[in-house]
């Protein structure tokens, strides 16, 4: 048992809150129990500051007994029997103990406690998430495991307490929970469960968009995301989440590295987490793994024989709004997504290396605050096994990354802007403020992302010239 000894360490490492915590509730009579996610991951050994406990007493109890004791305290939970305190720089929730299931939970305040610890952990999603620690005045006591989710966790395994079907009755978001946790803890699904979900992944349909997109987030931020997402399309869920998602198996990559779409994306998404810096980076990962969705609805049989999807990138843009806008994503992480996606073949159109200081101004500009990530995503995009043609290409990136680099030290790539600004421009040309002004800037604008930073003599002469030859202006 080295990993309970290993919790074991990582429980007397919190005995400075434990301790304290379990004297306040023995002395009052009260059982207390570090419980769920908190017991699973202190014996993996990934076990944060947010600490989850059980408990019989009521929850005006538990207010009472915190109150003098805590550093911060909430009660928005307390409806569902929750109290929230913090402690230092622990974020610790109380729940007295439930007996009724996770959907009624969601769907109904009207809360059941229950008697015993037992009550409460066979209602739980996973046996994984079934254990329990007593907590008592010398901080944890005793290790709980009445379903046994010691040897689930030893096997690497998500299994329910009672059937699946049970389970997933209780919650169908806990369906896309057992997927989760293949991506966080790189466990497997036992038989049973997948089969389940392939039977009941409808049933996902009854969950509100902000549930699933918690889930969903935690998923593709996992360590094994690409295991997850697979497991989501083999059993069906996708369909029922992310249709996209499965449907870019049904068309071929044109450059037939991989089996269809759907297995490039995946590459495409390994690809772009072994690029990231440090934490996992949302807005990249989703990008990665839906930068082609468009594919299936631009596809055309060309002529020769040939495939061609084009405007991919525009198609495939909107699909990432509407979906991400359903499944309540907010605003700016929808638009950083879809933008990537739209410019995932900017690279490409400057073919072999040949870029101007014009292109790479263009390119920068147009990936604004996304051009790490753009430079990210085209590099990841790469999925060819031809040697020599992967050299060049990773050239490529290496070329136009530099090139920024060299431009960047010679003028302000980050935020061009038009070397005159409005009121200068208003003025050159005695027009009041309309239209025109807005034409002007932008014409300045393009001619400072082609020729770089103009003196103002040479943007006055330019916008003159500019101004003359306008039909109106004209004879
Ligand atoms: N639909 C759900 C949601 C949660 N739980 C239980 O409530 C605990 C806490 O839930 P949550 O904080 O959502 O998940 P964690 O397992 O703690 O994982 P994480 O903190 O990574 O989200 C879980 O461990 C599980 O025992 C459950 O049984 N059914």
């Amino acid at each position: 048992m080295r990993l309970l000894a290993a919790a074991a360490i990582a429980l007397r490492e919190l005995d400075d809150v434990l301790a304290p915590l379990g004297e306040l509730f023995a002395s009052a009579g009260h059982e207390l129990y570090l419980v769920g996610g908190s017991v699973r991951d202190a014996v993996l050994g990934r076990l944060g500051n947010d600490l989850d406990f059980t408990t019989d007493a009521r929850p005006e109890q538990v207010t009472r007994l915190l109150k003098g004791w805590a550093d911060a305290f909430w009660d928005v939970g307390i409806e569902f029997g929750t109290v929230g305190v913090r402690k230092g720089e622990h974020l610790i929730e109380i729940t007295t103990f439930r007996a009724d299931t996770y959907d009624q939970v969601s769907r109904n305040p009207e809360v059941t406690f229950g008697d015993t610890l037992e009550d409460d952990l066979v209602r739980r999603d996973f046996t994984v998430n079934a254990m329990a620690v007593r907590i008592g005045p010398k901080g944890a006591e005793d290790f709980c495991d009445p379903l046994d989710g010691m040897s689930a966790l030893l096997a690497g395994v998500i299994d329910t307490p009672a059937t699946p079907e049970q389970s997933f009755g209780d919650d169908p978001l806990r369906m896309l929970r057992a997927v989760r946790f293949i991506s966080q803890l790189g466990f497997e699904l036992a038989p049973r469960v997948w089969q389940a979900i392939t039977e009941m992944n409808d049933e996902i349909e009854r969950i509100t968009a902000e549930r699933v997109r918690a889930e969903l987030d935690k998923l593709i931020c996992g360590e094994h995301p690409l295991e997850a997402i697979d497991a989501m399309v083999e059993t069906g869920l996708a369909e029922h989440i992310m249709p996209e998602i499965p449907g870019m198996k049904l068309t071929i990559d044109e450059h037939h590295q991989h089996k269809d779409v759907y297995q490039h994306s995946l590459t495409v998404l390994k690809q772009a987490i072994d690029l990231e810096d440090g934490d996992p980076d949302l807005v990249l990962r989703w990008a990665a793994l839906l930068h082609d969705i468009g594919k299936p609805a631009t596809r055309r049989h060309e002529p020769g024989g040939g495939v061609s999807f084009h405007h991919h990138e525009v198609v495939g843009a909107k699909m990432v709004r509407k979906r991400m806008r359903a499944l309540k994503y907010p605003k700016a992480v929808v638009s950083d997504v879809a933008d990537l996606v739209f410019l995932h073949l900017r690279f490409h159109g400057y073919g072999d290396g040949a870029w101007t200081d014009s292109a790479v101004r263009r390119y920068v500009n147009d990936a604004g605050h996304l051009l790490d990530r753009l430079n990210k995503l085209v590099r990841a995009d790469c999925t060819t096994r031809n040697k020599r043609r992967a050299r060049r290409l990773q050239q490529n990136y290496d070329n136009l990354e530099k090139r920024i680099a060299d431009l960047k030290a010679k003028e302000d790539l980050e935020k061009v802007r038009p070397d005159l600004d409005g009121n200068a421009i208003m003025e050159l040309l005695g027009v009041p403020p309309g239209p025109i002004v807005g034409q002007a800037w932008r014409y300045l604008k393009e001619l400072r992302l082609d020729r770089g930073p103009l003196s103002p003599e040479e943007a006055e002469q330019a916008l003159r010239e500019w101004w003359a030859a306008r039909p109106e202006n004209q004879g």
